[in-house]
Protein backbone atom coordinates (compact mmCIF):
# COMPACT_ATOMS: atom_id res chain seq x y z
CA UNK A 1 0.00 0.00 0.00
CA UNK A 2 3.23 2.79 -0.68
CA UNK A 3 0.78 5.55 -1.93
CA UNK A 4 1.13 9.40 -1.60
CA UNK A 5 -1.46 11.14 0.10
CA UNK A 6 -1.46 15.04 0.52
CA UNK A 7 -2.67 15.90 4.18
CA UNK A 8 -4.96 18.87 3.63
CA UNK A 9 -3.82 20.39 6.96
CA UNK A 10 -1.39 22.93 8.26
CA UNK A 11 -1.72 22.09 11.77
CA UNK A 12 1.53 20.88 12.99
CA UNK A 13 -0.52 19.53 16.16
CA UNK A 14 -2.22 17.13 14.00
CA UNK A 15 0.26 16.23 11.39
CA UNK A 16 2.45 14.80 13.96
CA UNK A 17 -0.77 12.54 14.91
CA UNK A 18 -1.40 11.62 11.55
CA UNK A 19 2.36 10.67 11.03
CA UNK A 20 2.72 8.67 14.07
CA UNK A 21 -0.95 6.85 12.82
CA UNK A 22 -0.41 6.47 8.90
CA UNK A 23 3.41 5.90 8.75
CA UNK A 24 3.37 2.45 10.33
CA UNK A 25 0.59 1.38 7.25
CA UNK A 26 2.90 2.31 4.56
CA UNK A 27 0.66 4.90 3.41
CA UNK A 28 3.03 8.43 2.85
CA UNK A 29 1.01 11.50 3.83
CA UNK A 30 2.52 14.74 2.90
CA UNK A 31 1.45 17.78 4.20
CA UNK A 32 -0.23 20.34 1.73
CA UNK A 33 2.31 23.07 2.89
CA UNK A 34 5.27 20.52 0.28
CA UNK A 35 3.35 21.69 -2.29
CA UNK A 36 2.43 25.09 -1.60
CA UNK A 37 -1.08 24.78 -1.58
CA UNK A 38 -3.44 27.09 -0.12
CA UNK A 39 -5.56 27.20 2.92
CA UNK A 40 -8.81 26.68 1.71
CA UNK A 41 -11.68 28.74 3.32
CA UNK A 42 -13.72 26.91 5.46
CA UNK A 43 -16.73 28.31 4.82
CA UNK A 44 -19.08 25.20 5.53
CA UNK A 45 -21.62 25.02 8.05
CA UNK A 46 -20.60 21.24 9.77
CA UNK A 47 -17.03 19.64 10.22
CA UNK A 48 -18.32 17.19 7.34
CA UNK A 49 -18.83 20.28 4.81
CA UNK A 50 -15.61 21.81 5.92
CA UNK A 51 -13.40 18.81 5.51
CA UNK A 52 -14.56 18.03 2.17
CA UNK A 53 -13.80 21.65 1.36
CA UNK A 54 -10.17 20.98 2.24
CA UNK A 55 -9.67 18.30 0.59
CA UNK A 56 -11.10 19.26 -2.69
CA UNK A 57 -8.70 21.83 -2.39
CA UNK A 58 -5.76 20.47 -1.87
CA UNK A 59 -6.48 17.43 -4.84
CA UNK A 60 -7.19 20.74 -7.21
CA UNK A 61 -3.71 22.21 -6.50
CA UNK A 62 -2.20 19.19 -6.71
CA UNK A 63 -3.93 16.33 -8.82
CA UNK A 64 -3.39 14.15 -5.77
CA UNK A 65 -5.15 12.09 -3.57
CA UNK A 66 -6.31 13.99 -0.26
CA UNK A 67 -6.87 13.76 2.86
CA UNK A 68 -8.37 16.06 5.38
CA UNK A 69 -9.38 16.74 9.39
CA UNK A 70 -12.12 19.44 10.58
CA UNK A 71 -12.11 19.01 14.49
CA UNK A 72 -13.00 21.04 17.14
CA UNK A 73 -14.53 20.70 20.70
CA UNK A 74 -18.74 20.91 21.63
CA UNK A 75 -19.03 22.29 24.96
CA UNK A 76 -22.22 21.08 26.52
CA UNK A 77 -23.04 24.51 28.83
CA UNK A 78 -21.79 26.66 25.81
CA UNK A 79 -24.30 25.51 23.64
CA UNK A 80 -22.25 23.48 21.45
CA UNK A 81 -20.11 26.04 21.25
CA UNK A 82 -16.67 26.82 19.98
CA UNK A 83 -17.53 23.58 17.60
CA UNK A 84 -16.75 24.63 14.10
CA UNK A 85 -15.37 27.99 14.94
CA UNK A 86 -12.75 26.11 17.64
CA UNK A 87 -9.84 27.08 15.84
CA UNK A 88 -10.72 30.87 16.27
CA UNK A 89 -12.85 31.00 19.29
CA UNK A 90 -11.20 34.09 20.58
CA UNK A 91 -10.72 35.59 17.09
CA UNK A 92 -7.57 34.93 15.83
CA UNK A 93 -6.92 31.76 13.97
CA UNK A 94 -4.85 29.12 16.12
CA UNK A 95 -4.23 30.96 18.99
CA UNK A 96 -4.23 28.30 21.47
CA UNK A 97 -3.59 30.67 24.50
CA UNK A 98 -5.88 32.92 23.81
CA UNK A 99 -8.80 30.21 22.90
CA UNK A 100 -8.42 28.21 26.65
CA UNK A 101 -8.53 31.05 28.38
CA UNK A 102 -11.59 32.61 26.68
CA UNK A 103 -12.74 28.98 27.08
CA UNK A 104 -12.28 29.53 31.21
CA UNK A 105 -13.80 32.27 31.14
CA UNK A 106 -16.73 31.56 29.85
CA UNK A 107 -16.97 28.28 32.23
CA UNK A 108 -15.95 30.72 35.04
CA UNK A 109 -17.76 29.15 38.19
CA UNK A 110 -19.33 26.19 36.44
CA UNK A 111 -19.38 23.08 38.44
CA UNK A 112 -17.67 20.12 37.76
CA UNK A 113 -20.92 17.89 36.16
CA UNK A 114 -21.83 20.79 33.44
CA UNK A 115 -18.77 21.30 32.24
CA UNK A 116 -19.06 18.28 30.09
CA UNK A 117 -17.71 18.12 26.75
CA UNK A 118 -16.24 16.42 23.31
CA UNK A 119 -14.20 16.56 20.80
CA UNK A 120 -14.92 15.61 17.49
CA UNK A 121 -12.63 14.28 14.12
CA UNK A 122 -14.10 14.45 10.71
CA UNK A 123 -11.81 12.82 8.58
CA UNK A 124 -12.17 13.49 4.20
CA UNK A 125 -10.68 11.53 1.89
CA UNK A 126 -11.14 12.20 -2.21
CA UNK A 127 -9.35 10.21 -5.09
CA UNK A 128 -9.93 13.62 -6.87
CA UNK A 129 -11.24 17.05 -7.08
CA UNK A 130 -14.45 16.05 -8.73
CA UNK A 131 -14.44 12.74 -6.54
CA UNK A 132 -18.54 12.49 -6.32
CA UNK A 133 -18.05 9.87 -3.13
CA UNK A 134 -15.50 11.53 -0.44
CA UNK A 135 -14.92 8.81 2.23
CA UNK A 136 -16.09 10.33 5.36
CA UNK A 137 -15.13 8.98 8.93
CA UNK A 138 -16.01 10.08 12.17
CA UNK A 139 -14.71 9.68 16.08
CA UNK A 140 -15.78 11.52 19.11
CA UNK A 141 -14.14 11.84 22.51
CA UNK A 142 -16.04 12.43 25.45
CA UNK A 143 -14.70 14.11 28.75
CA UNK A 144 -14.93 17.71 30.22
CA UNK A 145 -13.40 20.88 30.94
CA UNK A 146 -10.75 21.56 33.81
CA UNK A 147 -10.82 24.63 35.97
CA UNK A 148 -6.84 25.02 34.34
CA UNK A 149 -4.37 24.17 32.49
CA UNK A 150 -2.63 20.74 32.75
CA UNK A 151 0.17 18.67 30.76
CA UNK A 152 2.50 19.82 28.33
CA UNK A 153 1.84 17.45 25.18
CA UNK A 154 -0.53 17.57 22.49
CA UNK A 155 -1.71 20.89 20.85
CA UNK A 156 -5.16 23.20 20.95
CA UNK A 157 -7.73 22.76 24.17
CA UNK A 158 -5.67 19.52 24.90
CA UNK A 159 -4.57 21.11 28.74
CA UNK A 160 -8.14 21.65 29.38
CA UNK A 161 -9.99 18.11 28.68
CA UNK A 162 -9.82 16.17 31.34
CA UNK A 163 -10.23 12.37 29.90
CA UNK A 164 -12.37 10.45 32.72
CA UNK A 165 -10.77 7.11 31.39
CA UNK A 166 -7.60 8.20 32.16
CA UNK A 167 -8.36 10.43 35.30
CA UNK A 168 -6.00 13.42 34.10
CA UNK A 169 -6.38 16.29 30.60
CA UNK A 170 -5.12 15.06 27.06
CA UNK A 171 -1.97 17.30 27.33
CA UNK A 172 -0.96 14.82 30.01
CA UNK A 173 -1.47 11.65 27.95
CA UNK A 174 1.58 10.49 26.05
CA UNK A 175 1.43 10.90 22.80
CA UNK A 176 0.48 7.15 21.71
CA UNK A 177 -2.09 6.97 24.27
CA UNK A 178 -3.87 10.26 23.18
CA UNK A 179 -3.74 8.67 19.13
CA UNK A 180 -4.83 5.49 20.64
CA UNK A 181 -8.09 6.77 22.03
CA UNK A 182 -8.51 9.98 20.45
CA UNK A 183 -11.59 11.66 17.99
CA UNK A 184 -8.78 11.84 15.54
CA UNK A 185 -7.22 8.53 16.31
CA UNK A 186 -10.68 6.59 16.26
CA UNK A 187 -11.68 8.09 12.60
CA UNK A 188 -8.19 7.18 11.46
CA UNK A 189 -8.47 3.64 12.72
CA UNK A 190 -11.94 3.57 10.77
CA UNK A 191 -10.36 5.38 7.52
CA UNK A 192 -7.84 2.35 7.37
CA UNK A 193 -10.11 -0.30 7.70
CA UNK A 194 -12.16 1.13 4.88
CA UNK A 195 -8.81 1.76 3.14
CA UNK A 196 -7.69 -1.94 3.66
CA UNK A 197 -10.95 -3.26 2.63
CA UNK A 198 -10.86 -1.32 -0.59
CA UNK A 199 -7.75 -2.59 -1.05
CA UNK A 200 -8.52 -6.80 -1.23
CA UNK A 201 -11.74 -5.86 -2.83
CA UNK A 202 -9.38 -4.27 -5.86
CA UNK A 203 -7.00 -7.33 -5.25
CA UNK A 204 -4.19 -5.46 -4.39
CA UNK A 205 -4.97 -1.91 -6.37
CA UNK A 206 -4.54 0.53 -3.43
CA UNK A 207 -8.01 2.53 -2.69
O1 LIG B 1 -7.74 23.38 9.15
P1 LIG B 1 -6.37 22.83 9.43
O2 LIG B 1 -5.32 23.40 8.53
O3 LIG B 1 -6.34 21.33 9.48
O4 LIG B 1 -5.91 23.28 10.92
P2 LIG B 1 -6.84 24.01 12.01
O5 LIG B 1 -6.04 24.14 13.26
O6 LIG B 1 -7.43 25.24 11.43
O7 LIG B 1 -7.94 22.91 12.26
P3 LIG B 1 -9.52 23.03 12.27
O8 LIG B 1 -10.00 24.05 11.32
O9 LIG B 1 -10.01 21.62 12.11
O10 LIG B 1 -9.82 23.52 13.74
C1 LIG B 1 -9.73 22.58 14.78
C2 LIG B 1 -9.36 23.24 16.09
O11 LIG B 1 -9.92 22.40 17.14
C3 LIG B 1 -8.98 22.14 18.13
N1 LIG B 1 -8.63 20.71 18.13
C4 LIG B 1 -8.89 19.77 17.17
N2 LIG B 1 -8.36 18.58 17.50
C5 LIG B 1 -7.76 18.76 18.69
C6 LIG B 1 -7.02 17.92 19.55
O12 LIG B 1 -6.76 16.67 19.22
N3 LIG B 1 -6.57 18.43 20.68
C7 LIG B 1 -6.79 19.72 21.01
N4 LIG B 1 -7.45 20.60 20.26
C8 LIG B 1 -7.94 20.12 19.10
C9 LIG B 1 -7.75 22.98 17.82
O13 LIG B 1 -7.88 24.21 18.48
C10 LIG B 1 -7.86 23.19 16.34
O14 LIG B 1 -7.23 24.40 15.94
MG1 LIG C 1 -8.77 25.15 9.92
Amino acid sequence: MNKTIVLASNNAGKIKEFNALLGDMGIDVKPQNEFNVEEAEETGLSFIENAILKARNACAHTGLPALADDSGIEVDYLNGAPGIYSARFAGEHGNNDANNALLLEKLDGVPELERTARFHCVLAYMRHKDDPTPLVFHGVWEGRILTSTEGQEGFGYDPLFYVPECGCSAASLPKEVKNQISHRGKALKQLVSAFQQQSAAQQGTPF
